[in-house]
């Protein structure tokens, strides 16, 4: 029999290259341990809903209007929702012609972008312009489609910080570009040091590769640091002189649990520094409504910034945008109101800010409760993730290499199988040689959190014995 188009051999080779490790073989061996009746905790991705945080209440009382628009014409519809939610369900259902069941402009709906310029504009302290936004299906069909756009071929490199999110990684090798490693500095709380930038750049010219971009996952993940001012102005400058353009992850912007590093937007750095450079370089931002305190995941809401990029540049990212027609509509309406909650005055206003107040304040709770419990086993050192680094005695090095297993799989495996614990292994993310790390989320309840962490510790320190 021929082989036939689909069979395997016959795909695209960098289909069958690239790899995406939040949902790889830890997570499929989860997911086959659930389907057994094993009790698992899937702290390997951020999903917060489905770890049990509750979803904001007015965002859902808009959304349900907007979805079943003849409710508004129920006499009692005052009995359920509030005035507010019926005021804002009219506003998005009338930027839309259609409402929720028709195409918006590939871009998005303007009057929503024009809300979300309004939004980085009170952020930054500088004018945005709606015609620089267009909404996603998720930031992650941004970033894909903004680094779609950037690779030509094989030599064409982007910098990404390693430790890394894996979609840099995997979109990359999909699109058939090099990625080039930063490596962010564990020991320095994962800041970056530009002299280490400089020399991946050196390196990969001398492989013959053209760098074209750079890439900033900030606040970190699976590292959780938060990229002070000065680095920023640094990273900002490095782009300008290497004639890079410079993508702002900022995609976690909500999720600081710590006041010694307030987040500062890419955007607000660059504007800050004035003339020339705030006018040459090239910067790409990327947010979302999966984070934060909405960690509304399945809704796919994202957006992406434009700043300096020329008018027909623009057009061509639109142009492939409308490939795709359109991106979800119920998801901008969650973009709009993320944009654009409720205010001090509004009727719902005091209920959504006790509840994202509430989700804000737990989640940072939960990120001490994991710290400490991290810290607290041996051979184990901790920083919305945890990304502990985890000491392997040589006896699990050796152990993995029988099993053709890297050593942070390994012991990730053994975690799952002996306390149903699904993380991520640090080789996902990428770290230097010989240092490993698993990455996990800090979303399981705030109840269940000591338990998890002591039969966390009972495994930890158990294999560190067991293998040493
Ligand atoms: C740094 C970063 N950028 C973009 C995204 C994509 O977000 P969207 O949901 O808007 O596409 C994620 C999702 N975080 C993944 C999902 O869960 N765990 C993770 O590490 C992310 O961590």
């Amino acid at each position: 029999m021929s082989s036939k188009p689909l069979d395997y051999e016959n795909l695209n080779e960098n289909v069958k290259k690239c790899q995406y490790a939040v949902r790889g073989e830890l997570y499929l061996r989860a997911s086959q341990l659930q389907k057994e009746g094993k009790k698992t905790i899937f702290t390997n991705v951020g999903n917060p809903h489905a770890l049990g945080q509750k979803p904001l209440t007015f965002p859902r009382q808009v959304i349900a209007l907007c979805q079943a628009p003849f409710l508004l014409d129920d006499p009692n519809v005052g009995q359920l929702f509030p005035a507010d939610a019926i005021t804002k369900a009219k506003h998005y259902l009338s930027l839309n012609s259609g409402g929720l069941g028709a195409y918006s402009d590939s871009r998005g709906i303007p009057g929503v972008r024009k809300e979300i310029a309004d939004f980085i504009e009170r952020r930054d302290g500088y004018p945005s312009d709606p015609e620089h936004i267009f909404l996603t299906d998720g930031a992650s069909k941004g970033i894909m489609q903004i680094l779609h756009t950037i690779i030509r071929g094989p030599n064409d490199g982007v910098l990404v910080p390693v430790p890394q999110y894996p979609l840099y990684s995997a979109t990359i090798s999909l699109y058939g570009g090099s990625l080039v490693p930063y490596y962010l500095e564990e020991t320095a709380d994962w800041g970056l040091d530009i002299n280490d930038l400089r020399q991946s750049i050196e390196q990969a010219r001398q492989n013959g590769i053209t760098v074209r971009a750079m890439v900033i996952i900030n606040p970190g993940n699976p590292t959780g640091q938060c990229l002070s001012e000065q680095n920023l102005r640094q990273i900002i400058q490095f782009c300008h002189e290497e004639n890079l353009v410079l993508l702002g992850d900022e995609v976690y912007q909500q999720n600081i649990y710590q006041d010694a590093h307030p987040f500062i937007s890419a955007r607000k750095v660059l504007f800050d520094m004035g003339p020339p450079i705030s006018k040459e370089l090239q910067l790409v931002s990327f947010h979302t409504v999966s984070k934060g305190y909405w960690g509304e995941c399945g809704q796919r809401g994202g957006y992406f910034e434009m700043t300096n990029i020329p008018p027909k540049s623009v057009e061509e990212i639109y142009k492939v945008a409308s490939i795709s027609l359109s991106p979800n509509v119920p998801a901008q309406i969650f973009l709009g109101l993320l944009a654009n909650p409720p205010k001090p005055g509004d009727i719902s206003y005091e209920q959504f800010t006790r509840e994202s107040k509430g989700i804000l304040e737990s989640l940072r709770r939960r990120a001490h409760i994991m710290t400490d419990g991290f810290n607290n086993c041996k051979n184990v050192v901790c920083a919305m993730y945890s990304f502990p680094q985890i000491q392997l005695p040589p006896g699990a090095i050796d152990a993995a290499k029988k099993l053709e297993k890297a050593p942070d799989v390994f012991y990730c495996l053994k975690l799952l199988e002996a306390t149903g614990i699904s993380t991520v292994p640090g080789s996902g993310f990428g770290q230097k040689e010989g240092v490993f790390h698993l990455r996990t989320t800090i979303l399981p309840a705030e109840e269940e959190m000591p338990s998890i962490m002591a039969s966390f510790k009972k495994f930890n320190d158990e294999f560190m014995v067991q293998y040493e």
